[in-house]
């Protein structure tokens, strides 16, 4: 689907939408209600990705100070755009109202967090999910179980109380935590099917599946190289060595 065609669809979205407002002037009286709203949920989403990011970031200082080495490489909070959303909704035939944009994307805040190990990841998002103010609403492990293409990563959406003057506000984070190797595979992937607009030909699939196998028994091999260094019982670390 070409840009032109979204634009028109969500016109004709925007415009069902409002249709009982006979009057031009009413429906863009709508619209801009709804941006405004979007606009405060929106940034319940910001605090909500400042609000993870800081337990990462506590988690990750605490794990330093004990074994001298950083199981995280990278962290990176994105807020989906106002577009990207939109075209989501378009593909999920969800409504463009609040509630439904809310109610049915859960990945409009969202985290990736790089981490040098599979045992790191794992070890991150176990630390993350059995705080008490967190609830994990979904996993998707790629890792045990990758996709057909090779992607590999976990995936966890978690909620958390946003605390506001007068209310608490829920927000849903989407979390992707992945090795080194995961991400640079998923990058170029990424821009493969970007340019490829999604088809990618059949030789370069198979390249890009095989990479995947790659990076996947680069990750194997690095894990065996760490337990060989693996921080010892007393809380100290060999890899600072
Ligand atoms: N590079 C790359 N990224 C992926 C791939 N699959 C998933 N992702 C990333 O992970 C996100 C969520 O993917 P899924 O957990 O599969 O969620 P989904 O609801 O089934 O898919 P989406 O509609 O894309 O969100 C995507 O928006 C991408 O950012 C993939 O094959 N390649
Ligand atoms: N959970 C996440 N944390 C950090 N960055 C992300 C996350 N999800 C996607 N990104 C990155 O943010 C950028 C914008 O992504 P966007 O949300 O528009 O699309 P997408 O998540 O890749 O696809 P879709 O809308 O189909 O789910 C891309 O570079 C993407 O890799």
């Amino acid at each position: 689907m070409d840009d032109q065609t979204d634009v028109a669809r969500l016109q004709g979205m925007l415009l069902e939408q409002f249709r009982e407002e006979a009057d031009a002037e009413q429906q863009l009286v709508q619209i801009r209600t709804l941006m405004a709203d979007l606009r405060k949920l929106f940034l319940y989403y910001e605090f909500g990705i400042e609000e993870v990011s800081t337990k990462i970031e506590i988690l990750r200082k605490e794990f330093e100070q004990i074994h001298d080495y950083s199981p995280i490489e990278h962290v990176r909070g994105r807020l989906k755009s106002h577009e990207s959303v939109f075209r989501k909704a378009l593909k999920c035939g969800c409504a463009l109202t609040v509630d439904s944009i809310r109610g049915e994307i859960t990945d409009i805040a969202g985290i990736r967090i790089t981490c040098s190990f599979v045992s790191d990841v794992y070890w991150m998002a176990e630390m993350l999910s059995k705080q008490p103010d967190v609830t994990v609403l979904q996993t998707k492990d790629y890792i045990a179980e990758p996709k057909e293409n090779g992607y590999r990563s976990l995936h966890l959406i978690v909620q958390i109380p946003v605390f506001l003057s007068t209310h608490t506000e829920y927000v849903p984070v989407e979390l992707q935590i992945r090795t080194i190797a995961m991400d640079f595979w998923a990058s170029i992937e990424h821009k493969l099917r970007y340019k490829y607009d999604s088809e990618l030909p059949e030789h370069l699939a198979e390249q890009i599946s095989d990479s995947a196998r790659v990076a996947a028994e680069l990750d194997q091999r690095m894990g065996l190289l760490r337990d060989e260094v693996r921080p010892s019982p007393n809380g100290g670390s060999d890899l600072r060595h």
